[in-house]
């Protein structure tokens, strides 16, 4: 049997619109094993950070119902002051901007060392000099200088270091990470994205990471689950789901990635938007409406996610006779797959 580090079954979240509950977040199931990262991809609208809010029981106004396992706790059954201290702790986030999640009238240095103290971890004596060690571990130059510093001081690529010392702090078991390089220029994602996987791999945490970017998704993760209105639509290995994608919003999705030779020009893009939740048909193929070519019953009623091969599932019957409209380059895919499959040293981390 294997044990997971997350399971979440069934997770609903809805939100009330003109007086009813609409989910955003619709009877989604993921699982996080340690050291696993999961990448949970879609469009913007699709659910994605709903469903990371939901995981750390963040939502105040919304309706929750579902089981997420964590070390073999339901954490949707604990009270407040029960989620405050895993959270920080043994969950830890990385938001999008590095500014929210600072707080501008303190200095680096107490923040980081507000996050020990509510955790319990190391004496008071010890936690200046961890403080110091953390801001080296996550690359800050002059670390004493920097735990002087208030947020504002400092560029977004180094508050995006700090957010992710004070979420290293504790040894986190669950990282999740939602568009943790939206807001940092191209170098400086890079380089972020290269230190949560190190510190990822010293840790032996899971992550969940959230991301609209499917070149992210093909450096970083060991498993991808796509998400469309609400519904994970497709799950697979990382070289399966960009080697063999099923789903035609998967492979929408990376007919919209630029090659090499794109870079720069018009891209493919699917046409139309993730619908709003109260405009919805929930019965049928949710994609259905973005791919008019395909016929009514070539879609399923319910669309359920099958497993089609070890590991890989996927939603709805449509897949089978999907066709793209455009001509679709993967290659570009398949590049950034195979460097990152040889940075790993061929090793499968699965
Ligand atoms: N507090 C809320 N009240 C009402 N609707 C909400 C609320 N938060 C999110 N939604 C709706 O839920 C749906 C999913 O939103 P969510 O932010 O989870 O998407 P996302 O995939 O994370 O997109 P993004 O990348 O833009 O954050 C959207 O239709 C959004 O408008």
């Amino acid at each position: 049997m294997v044990e997971y580090l997350l399971e979440a079954n069934s997770l609903t979240t809805s939100f009330k619109i003109d007086g009813e509950y609409y989910p955003a977040v619709d009877d989604v199931s993921i699982r996080i094993r340690q050291n696993e990262v999961l990448a949970l991809v879609g469009e913007s609208g699709s659910g994605k950070s709903a469903t990371a809010f939901s995981l750390m029981g963040l939502h105040r106004h919304a309706r929750v119902t579902g089981e997420v396992f964590f070390q073999g706790k339901d954490l949707l059954k604990n009270n407040e002051r029960q989620m405050n201290k895993i959270r920080g702790g043994d969950i830890a986030m990385i938001f999008q901007d590095p500014m929210t999640a600072l707080n501008p009238l303190m200095k680096i240095k107490h923040q980081i060392q507000e996050t020990l103290r509510i955790h319990g971890t190391g004496k008071k004596s010890e936690r200046e000099s961890y403080t110091i060690e953390l801001l080296d571990r996550v690359g800050i130059p002059r670390p004493e200088r920097v735990a002087e510093a208030y947020p504002h001081e400092l560029s977004g690529g180094m508050r995006q270091r700090v957010v992710i010392a004070i979420a290293i702090a504790n040894r986190p078991k669950l990282l999740i990470a939602d568009e943790p390089t939206t807001a940092l220029d191209v170098t400086i994602q890079a380089q972020i994205l290269d230190l949560i996987r190190e510190l990822q791999d010293d840790l032996g945490s899971g992550v969940l990471l959230i991301t609209h970017d499917l070149g992210v998704v093909a450096e970083m993760a060991d498993r991808v689950a796509v998400m469309y209105a609400g519904q994970i639509v497709e799950v697979a290995p990382v070289r399966e789901l960009f080697m063999n994608p099923q789903h035609p919003y998967t492979r929408s999705l990376l007919n919209s990635l630029p090659s090499e030779e794109q870079l720069g020009s018009k891209l493919h893009v699917i046409q139309g938007v993730v619908p709003a939740l109260n405009k919805m048909d929930r019965d049928g193929c949710r994609f259905a409406p973005r791919i008019p070519w395909i016929s009514a019953e070539e879609h399923e009623h319910q669309p359920k996610l099958r497993e089609i091969a070890p590991g890989h599932q996927v939603r709805c019957t449509c897949y089978k006779n999907f066709h793209l409209n455009t001509s679709m380059d993967h290659g570009a895919v398949e590049q950034r797959v195979e460097a990152h499959q040889m940075e790993e040293g061929g090793v499968d981390r699965r």
